[in-house]
């Protein structure tokens, strides 16, 4: 008998369709839930948690980011896209060991953790770090070691890869999934992006990258290559493959044709994209044209914070502003965006990002006795317009409980901020 963990007297969002309970219970057992419903539980579980004036929804799913970015957060700001990567995050990046990305791995978990996310996706480098991290504070994630295309680094890059895909897909009980990580179309030139869906088919295992971010890109790939980034990952094969598409700012209506055709997945990331004043996504378009949206919050470098709700807050506000639409990207919608879709979006089991019967026991609980979510009129509206991530009281990631009343039963919080203090003083140097 597996161990049942019941949580009750909570209002649930489930997440399966629009609403929720007033009042409720989850039975969780081993890993996976067990039952919810409505009033009280009649039976015995082994451990019990009065969540009395508490939510309970599925954890977030960030479905973009470089985890250890934290290391460079706060350290250049107010810039575009490509002037901060090539002047100020390479050359850092360039200097940094496999415990630096530990200890800012480390440091995002954390963050991401106490702010409600319960599967972050990651693209870096020093992979097997990151991936022990993960193994270690018991969170899940979508890993992938970023890919730039050019000699001598991109043949290194493609054998890492697959190393890294033969040692971790599938571990810490199947917590740690692997994608291939092409960077982008600007940093792998076609016949290297031909190749990574060849082995991404040999390893079966999917893509994740970043497509048509800037309106710069978009017109260097027009000049270079005489068509649009969408358009050339198609003809290149790469949407062969299931493909992660972070950004898709500046995307044409035949782009998002294309990526309808191959169900090509969105990481919307609209901080990170406001913030490096690349734009806004066309996300209502491809909401009509039934893609599937993940939000994430990209790397905390370009944030500068990995607050998930945050995300949904911009997500369910922005769309509205540009299209001088009220009704556009509901509060449920951005739910939907935030848990269901952004696990289909990283190509998790289907199950995840719901609470239902079957599903992985990934969830948290949210203090909603504060001010701003009274009166009680719509819980969903209150998450997202009114929502804090400072509530988050409990994290439950694959049955196991990783924070408890606010406490952190994996981490060792100040040893972090200790060690990643120490590893910027050499960094930055
Ligand atoms: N430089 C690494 C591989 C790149 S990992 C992923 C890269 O994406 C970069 N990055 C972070 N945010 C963005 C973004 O929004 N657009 C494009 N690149 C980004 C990040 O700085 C990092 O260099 C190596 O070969 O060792
Ligand atoms: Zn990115």
């Amino acid at each position: 008998m597996k161990d049942t963990l019941l949580i009750k007297n909570a209002s649930i969002l489930p997440m399966t369709e629009a609403g929720w309970i007033e009042t409720g219970y989850l039975l969780i057992e081993g890993n996976r839930i067990r039952e919810v419903g409505s009033g009280s539980y009649h039976g015995k579980a082994d451990t019990e948690i009065d969540a009395a004036g508490k939510v309970v929804m599925p954890g977030l799913v960030n479905t973009h980011g470089h985890a250890a970015m934290t290391l460079l957060r706060g350290y250049a700001d107010d810039l575009p896209l490509m002037e901060w990567l090539e002047t100020k995050c390479w050359p850092v990046e360039d200097r940094m060991t496999a415990d630096d990305i530990y200890w800012g791995s480390q440091l995002a978990i954390l963050e991401m953790i106490k702010t409600g996310t319960t599967c972050f996706t990651d693209m870096y480098f020093f992979m097997d770090r990151v991936a022990q991290a993960v193994e270690e504070t018991g969170i899940r994630a979508v890993l992938g070691r970023g890919m730039i295309g050019f000699p001598p680094k991109g043949e290194q890059a493609l054998r890492e890869s697959e190393q890294f895909v033969r040692t971790w897909n599938g571990a810490a009980n199947g917590r740690v999934t692997v994608t291939l990580a092409p960077h982008a179309p600007y940093t792998c030139p076609p016949d290297y992006v031909k190749q990574v869906a060849e082995l991404s088919a040999e390893l079966n295992v999917p893509i994740q990258t970043h497509l048509s971010e800037t309106k710069g890109e978009v017109e260097r790939c027009l000049a270079e290559h005489g068509c649009t980034p969408i358009r050339l990952m198609e003809q290149v094969g790469l949407f062969e493959r299931p493909t992660l598409a972070a950004h898709c700012v500046h995307v044409t209506d035949e782009d998002i044709e294309i990526m309808a055709r191959y169900d090509v997945k969105v990481a919307h990331n609209p901080d990170s994209n406001l913030k490096l004043g690349s734009g806004v996504a066309p996300v209502l378009k491809m909401l009509d044209k039934g893609l599937t949206v993940g939000l994430g919050t990209d790397g905390a470098a370009s944030n500068n914070n990995l607050d998930m709700f945050e995300e949904m807050r911009q997500a369910a506000m922005i769309h509205k502003g540009v299209q001088y639409d009220p009704v556009a990207v509901s509060a449920y919608q951005a739910l939907q965006m935030a848990t269901v879709n952004g696990a289909k979006a990283v190509f998790l089991e289907d199950g995840h990002g719901t609470l239902q019967q079957g599903a992985p026991a990934d969830l948290i609980l949210i203090d909603y006795n504060r001010p701003y979510y009274y009166p009680r009129h719509n819980l969903m509206a209150h998450l997202v317009y009114a929502g804090q991530s400072g509530d988050v009281t409990d994290v439950i990631v694959d049955g196991r409980v990783l924070m408890r009343d606010r406490q952190m039963l994996t981490m060792d919080e100040q040893r972090i901020y200790h060690e990643v203090e120490n590893v910027c003083k050499r960094l930055f140097a």
